[in-house]
C-alpha cells in the first residue's frame, strides 16, 4: 500500500484540465457493446480500475476487447453470443460492475461466480438479486444472497413492475438489462429520479425505452446494435477540482469537456447555492450526453442545505462536498443520504472521522452530516481506508492544510482517476 506525503501549499490554483472519461458511461459502454450484434467503438473510456474489471469480466465471458488506453473496441456477437465462463468473474471494488452484470448473467442459460474485494464483500446486493429472482433468475450468494461471493443462473425470464426501494441507479440498470431479454414489459419505478446513462445508451445501441413520470418501461426480446460512443468527461472526477477552485485563494480553474447529464450536476447546484464563482459553456445539447467546459473561480461561500431530490444527483461528490462545506460561511446541512453507509467504505464515517483527524467540525447524522463552516484545517496522517473518493477528498483537503499531510492508502484513487495527482499538481503555481 502507499503513503503520500502532500506538502502544504502556499499557492492558488492556476489551469486547465480535460478530466478522464465518465466511469458510469464507460462501464455501460463496454457492457452494451459487449450484448450488441456488431463492433462497437469507444473514445475517452476511463481506463481506471473499476472499468477495467468490466472488461476483464466481458473478456472471460468470450467477448474480444481490444482496449488502448482511453479507445475500446468491443465485437459484440449479440447477448447470446456471450460464453460461459471458465473462471470467477472477479469485479475489483467495483459495485456498478457486479450489479450490472447480474442483470445481464440473469438472461443467460448458464452458471457464473461472482466476486470482488473486501470493500465489494461488505456491499448488499439483496437490492438487485431480490428483483432479478422474481423475474426468474437463481442466484444464491452469502447470507441467503446478501453478499459476494454470488452464483447466477440465469435462464428465461418474465418481465415485471418493481417499485425501487431505494433510490439507485445501478439496481434500475440492472433490471432494466435483465427486462431487455424478459418475455413481456419491465417496468421500474423510481422514488428519485437517478442518473438515466442506461436509458440513454439503450437508445444509442437501437432499442426503445420509455419514461413516464417515475415509471421507466423496456419491452423484452430487443436485439441491440453497435455503436460509436463518444464519453464525455466525468464530472464525479471534476468535483475534486471544482471545489478545489473554489476553496483555495484566489483560484482560477476551467474544467473541459464535462458530462453535464441533468441527473448529475447536483455538484454544480450547490457551488451556486453556496455562492462559488462558476461559469458553464455547453457544447451540444442535443448529443447523446451533454458536455461543456466549466471554469470556477476561488470566492466566498456561504452555508446551505442538501436534500432529497438532490441526493443522487451528487451522491457520489457528498465526500468533497462535506469538505467545500468546512470553507463556508455558516452550517451546511447535509441529509437523506443514508446510501453513502453502503459505499465504497461507509462514507458518513469515514469523511467525518478524517476531516476530524484535519480539524474540521463535523458531526455525523444517521442520514447524512453536519458540518459548521470556516474552518482551519491542520496536518496528519489520514487514511483513504481503500475508497477513491475518500483519498482524492483528502487530497484536496491538504491543499488547505497548514502542515504537510500524510495520506495512506492513497493508491485507491486509480479506482476513477489514475492520472489524479498528476492533474492536481499541473495547477500548483510553483
Ligand atoms: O449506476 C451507476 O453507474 C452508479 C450509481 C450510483 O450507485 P447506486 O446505484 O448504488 O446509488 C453511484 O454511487 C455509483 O458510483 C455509480
Ligand atoms: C460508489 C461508487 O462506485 P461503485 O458503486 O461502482 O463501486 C463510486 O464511484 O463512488
Amino acid at each position: 500500500m502507499s503513503t503520500k506525503t502532500l506538502k502544504t501549499n502556499k499557492t492558488s490554483l492556476m489551469g486547465e484540465i480535460k478530466v478522464p472519461g465518465d466511469k458510469s458511461i464507460s462501464h455501460r459502454a463496454v457492457m452494451f457493446g459487449s450484448i450488441a450484434e456488431g463492433t462497437t467503438r469507444i473514445e475517452n473510456f476511463l481506463p481506471g480500475e473499476d472499468c477495467l474489471s468490466t472488461i476483464s469480466c466481458f473478456r472471460k465471458l468470450g467477448v474480444e476487447i481490444i482496449q488502448n488506453g482511453s479507445e475500446v473496441t468491443v465485437k459484440g456477437n449479440g447477448i447470446d453470443g456471450l460464453k460461459p465462463p471458465e473462471e470467477t468473474l472477479y469485479v475489483g471494488n467495483s459495485g456498478t460492475t457486479i450489479r450490472l452484470m447480474m442483470g445481464i448473467l440473469s438472461g443467460l442459460p448458464f452458471e457464473s461466480r461472482l466476486e470482488g474485494d473486501e470493500s465489494i464483500a461488505r456491499r448488499p446486493m439483496t437490492r438487485v438479486t431480490s428483483p432479478l429472482s422474481k423475474m426468474g433468475a437463481r442466484i444464491d450468494g452469502r447470507n441467503s444472497g446478501e453478499f459476494t461471493p454470488l452464483i447466477v443462473v440465469g435462464g428465461k425470464l418474465s418481465g415485471i413492475t418493481y417499485q425501487l426501494p431505494v433510490a439507485s441507479a445501478q439496481v434500475k440498470s440492472a433490471i432494466l438489462l435483465a427486462g431487455l431479454q424478459a418475455e413481456g414489459d419491465t417496468v421500474v419505478l423510481e422514488p428519485v429520479k437517478t442518473r438515466d446513462h442506461t436509458e440513454r445508451m439503450i437508445k444509442q445501441f437501437g432499442g426503445k425505452v420509455e419514461r413516464e413520470g417515475d415509471a421507466v418501461k423496456v419491452a423484452g426480446g430487443q436485439g441491440l446494435k453497435a455503436a460509436d460512443i463518444n464519453i464525455p468527461g466525468d464530472i464525479s472526477s471534476a468535483a475534486f477540482f471544482l471545489v478545489a477552485g473554489a476553496v483555495v485563494p484566489g483560484s482560477e480553474i476551467v474544467l473541459k469537456n464535462v458530462g453535464l447529464n441533468p441527473t448529475r450536476t447536483g455538484i454544480i447546484d450547490v457551488l451556486e447555492a453556496m455562492g462559488a464563482n462558476i461559469t458553464i459553456e455547453p457544447y451540444d445539447q442535443d448529443a447523446a450526453e451533454p458536455a461543456g467546459d466549466i471554469t470556477i473561480k476561488y470566492s466566498k461561500l456561504n452555508a446551505t442545505t442538501i436534500e432529497g431530490n438532490l441526493i443522487p444527483r451528487l451522491i457520489d461528490e457528498i465526500p468533497v462536498i462535506a469538505l467545500l462545506a468546512t470553507q463556508a460561511e455558516g452550517k451546511t446541512v447535509i441529509k437523506d443520504a443514508g446510501e453513502l453507509k453502503v459505499k465504497e467504505t461507509n462514507r458518513i464515517d469515514t469523511v467525518v472521522n478524517e476531516l476530524r483527524k484535519l480539524g474540521a467540525n463535523i458531526e455525523a447524522t444517521e442520514d447524512g452530516m453536519i458540518v459548521y463552516g470556516q474552518q482551519d484545517l491542520f496536518g496528519d496522517t489520514v487514511s483513504a481506508h481503500g475508497d477513491h473518493r475518500i483519498g482524492m477528498m483528502l487530497s484536496i483537503a491538504a491543499l488547505l492544510c497548514k502542515k504537510d499531510v500524510v495520506l495512506e492508502q492513497s493508491e485507491a484513487v486509480a479506482v476513477s482517476y489514475p492520472g489524479f495527482f498528476d492533474d492536481l499538481y499541473s495547477l500548483v503555481q510553483e
